[in-house]
This record gives structure tokens, sequence and C-alpha cells, in this order.
């Protein structure tokens, strides 16, 4: 499956490059907000325009051909550092980070203006995207990964913006699909619930090495 990169990296050198990362997607979301916000004047957008063209053309002096994709070291850790929930490099990802346990995983994030569907509360398809990730990297952690197949969403009442919790557990395996359940709660009350069904596709049956089925890395 093209896109999948098997790219050896040490581990310092890899801590270097998260961090450099991180620290740009970093400013750019404080950006991303800041633009939804501005009451700034005209003279003011235009000065801001001026010095983020500025910016954009110094990062495309040298940018990869296509999309991050998936890249892993041959002991596992993996990243998705372009993903649109949780990639390092990605500004419009929130970023969510993920905490895994023997029975459940889960995350805390906070969203901001950026992630505004009706008046102060959270976007419904933000919610989804979130819960998409969450319950697929569950069901990847417990070793059973796949593919959405299907996400069930039921909103039980608005989400205000601000400070989420996300949790998610393996209900059940039923052969290559993978049925997850998981939660969306803000202050202590359970907002959101979903349901997926995560399906190991064709292509992985058999096909992809151990070393990716089994990797979890740090996202
Ligand atoms: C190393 C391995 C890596 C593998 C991958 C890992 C990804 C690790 C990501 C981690 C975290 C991701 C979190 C974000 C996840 C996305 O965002 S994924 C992107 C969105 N989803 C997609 O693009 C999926 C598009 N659809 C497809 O690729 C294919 O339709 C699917 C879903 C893989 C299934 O196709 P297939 O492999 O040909 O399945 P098939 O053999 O026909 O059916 C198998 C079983 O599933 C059932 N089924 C088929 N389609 C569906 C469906 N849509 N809904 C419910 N049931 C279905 C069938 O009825 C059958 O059931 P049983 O007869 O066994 O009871």
């Amino acid at each position: 499956m093209s896109g999948y990169i098997q790219e050896d990296i040490d581990p310092e050198e890899l801590a270097h490059r998260s961090e450099l990362a991180s620290s740009i997607a970093g400013s750019v979301r404080e950006l991303i907000d800041a633009t939804v916000r501005t009451e700034v004047g005209e003279a003011d957008i235009a000065e801001a325009r001026r010095l983020i063209e500025a910016a954009t053309e110094i990062l495309r002096k040298d940018q990869l051909p296509g999309a991050y994709g998936i890249r892993f070291n041959t002991d596992g850790t993996k990243r998705s550092w372009g993903n649109a929930v949780l990639g390092r490099r990605n500004p419009i990802a929130p970023p969510i980070e993920l905490h895994h346990g023997a029975e459940f995983s889960w995350t805390e994030v906070d969203l901001g203006a950026a992630y505004e569907g009706p008046a102060g509360l959270v976007h419904g398809g933000v919610l989804a995207l979130i819960l998409d990730q969450l319950l697929g990297s569950t069901a990847e952690f417990q070793g059973v990964p796949g593919m959405t197949g299907t996400l069930n969403v039921r909103y039980r009442s608005a989400t205000p913006l601000g400070r989420i919790r996300g949790e998610a557990r393996v209900d059940r395996v039923e052969g290559v699909k993978t049925i997850v359940t998981g939660t969306i709660t803000r202050d202590g009350k359970v907002t959101a619930e979903a349901e997926g069904i995560f399906i190991l596709p064709k292509w992985a049956r058999g096909e992809v090495s151990d070393v990716l089925r089994k990797s979890v890395g740090e996202g």
C-alpha cells in the first residue's frame, strides 16, 4: 500500500525533528486562532498577509512531493505526522494526544474558536473526526487495526468549546471487524457517544508486515 514508508531515523534525530514539527505547527495553530478572532483593521490585515506569504515562501523552498504518509522505523515506532487529528506537523489537527491503557484509551484536548459549529459550541463534524481517530487508534493499539467502515455518532447534548475528554474501548472483534465504542465528555457530562466498525482491509490481510501491523508509535 503506497504511503506507508519505512524510514529508519535514530531516536535522537527523531526527537529533534519531532520538536521542530510541533513547534512550527503550534505557531501556525496560534495563527489560525488569531485569524478567526482578529478585529484589526485593513492595514494590519495587509501587513499580516505579507508576513504570512513570506513565511509560506520560506517553507516552500523544500517540500515533500505530496502528503507525509505514515512512516515507520523497523522497530515499529510510527509517525503519522501529517494526520488531520493527531499529526504533529499539521496545524489543522487539534492536535489530540492519545493515551492507551489496558482497558481503554483516552484523550483530553482544548477546542478553541477554530473548531466552532453552532455559536460557542464544538462543530459536530469535529467531534466525529476526533471520535474516528480515537476509536480507530484504540483498535490499533489493541492489535486489531482497521480502516473505518462505519462510524455512528449520537450527539446527546451540545458540547461547549473548551476542554473535552474522549474515551474509547474495544467492544468486540468479529473476524476482520473490530467494534469500538466511545464517548466525548465535557465537564463530566457525556455529550456524544459513538460506535465504530474498523475493518482490516483485504490488502492488509497477510500482505502487510508484522512490524507495520503491530506498530504503535507516538502518532
Ligand atoms: C497494518 C494494517 C493496517 C490497516 C489499516 C490500519 C489503519 C490504522 C488507522 C488507525 C486509526 C485510524 C483512524 C482513522 C481511520 C480512517 O480515517 S480510515 C479512512 C476512512 N475509511 C475508509 O476510507 C474506508 C473505505 N472503505 C474501504 O476501504 C473498504 O470498504 C473496507 C472498509 C476496508 C472494507 O472492504 P473490504 O476489506 O473489501 O471488506 P470485505 O472483505 O468486503 O468485508 C469484510 C467484512 O466487513 C463488512 N463490511 C464491509 N464494509 C463495511 C462497512 N463499510 N461497514 C461495516 N461493515 C462492513 C463485510 O460485510 C464483511 O463482514 P463479514 O462478512 O466478515 O461479517
